[in-house]
């Protein structure tokens, strides 16, 4: 394996291959111990889009905060999944079934469209006129304010999706699905996320889907293998230290270094990772 490959599944903590029953159960410990310690806090906040990595951490975020509910004798944690469409949301039956399989403590469903919109025209009237990707990232961004205005309201803490096939490529928002407070799925490549929906029982076709971020009005769920000029094949198979095409491997890896700054504390004088 080349270097670089190696040094990345290091950072990335990826293993080649799971148990699925294991990371489950240690993903699930995860929640409900960092719960147990900061005590003021009565469970989780995460948006539900009806993809593969909500509908996972919010299926264990529920078992997360059911099984304390039962260990504590009291009935005051709760998963608090949202709906954030920017108008109509395309999938939208993928997310009623995602929700029917999550069973959620609660519900909210807050639409982002409005507020978007303001946000572009206020730039606009200001003289900044921002692309259909730049508004992309402020759709994310506006998804990750809500989920913090409901966490801050019930006393909960901000999920978050990120895992290393996406951490590799750097494929999320700065400060938008990239920002929360815990991320439980660090580690788990794409295919790993999909052996643990399985081994939970989730219906096939949540998991089978093709990911997208869909973000753009232009190109309404633009498959993110499309987006990024790779597949999640091969991104699953270097992050599990296999041989894949030169071509691929240049594509992963040129994502790797030109969003390093989205993985690493933020540049300072105090830190050399950006030199
Ligand atoms: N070297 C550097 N050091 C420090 N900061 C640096 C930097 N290079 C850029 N930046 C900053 O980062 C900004 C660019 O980063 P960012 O704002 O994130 O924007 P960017 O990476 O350009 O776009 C986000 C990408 O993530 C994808 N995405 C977003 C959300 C969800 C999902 C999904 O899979 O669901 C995917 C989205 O489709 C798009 O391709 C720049 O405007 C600049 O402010
Ligand atoms: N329309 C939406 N409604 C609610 N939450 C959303 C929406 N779009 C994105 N999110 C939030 O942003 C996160 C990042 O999106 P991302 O596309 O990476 O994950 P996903 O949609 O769950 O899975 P997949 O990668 O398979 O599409 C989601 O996990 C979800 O929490
Ligand atoms: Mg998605």
């Amino acid at each position: 394996m080349k270097e670089l490959q190696q040094s990345i599944i290091q950072a990335l903590h990826v293993k080649p291959e799971i148990d699925p029953k294991d990371e489950i159960r240690n993903r699930i410990d995860f929640m409900k111990d960092y719960l147990l310690k900061f005590r003021f806090a009565k469970g989780f906040v995460l948006g539900v889009s009806g993809g593969q990595d909500s509908t996972l951490l919010s299926k264990l975020a529920q078992i997360a905060v059911e099984e304390l509910n039962e260990d504590e004798e009291e009935n005051t944690y709760q998963f608090i999944g949202v709906e954030l469409p920017y108008g109509e949301q395309g999938d939208a039956d993928d997310v009623a079934d995602a929700i029917e399989f999550i069973q959620p403590s609660t519900m909210f469903t807050v639409n982002i469209k409005e507020a978007v919109d303001a946000s572009e025209k206020s730039l606009r009237d200001a003289g900044v006129v921002i692309s259909d990707f730049l508004k992309g990232n402020e759709k994310a961004r506006e998804r990750m304010k809500a989920q913090y205005s409901v966490a801050g309201k019930y006393n909960c803490f901000v999920l978050g999706t990120d895992h290393a096939a996406e951490a590799i490529t750097g494929f999320f928002t700065k400060h938008g699905d990239g920002a929360c407070d815990l991320a439980p799925l660090e580690g788990l490549n794409k295919r790993q996320g999909k052996q643990m929906l399985k081994e939970l029982g989730c219906p096939e076709h949540l998991y089978l889907k093709k990911p997208t971020a869909d973000l753009e009005d232009d190109r309404p769920a633009l498959a993110d293998e499309e987006a990024l000029g790779v597949t999640y094949e091969d991104i699953d198979a270097y992050l599990e230290g296999k041989e894949i095409s030169q071509e691929a491997r240049e594509v992963i890896e040129g994502h790797y270094i030109k969003t390093m700054h989205k993985r690493e504390p933020i540049a300072s004088i105090h830190n050399d990772w950006w030199k």
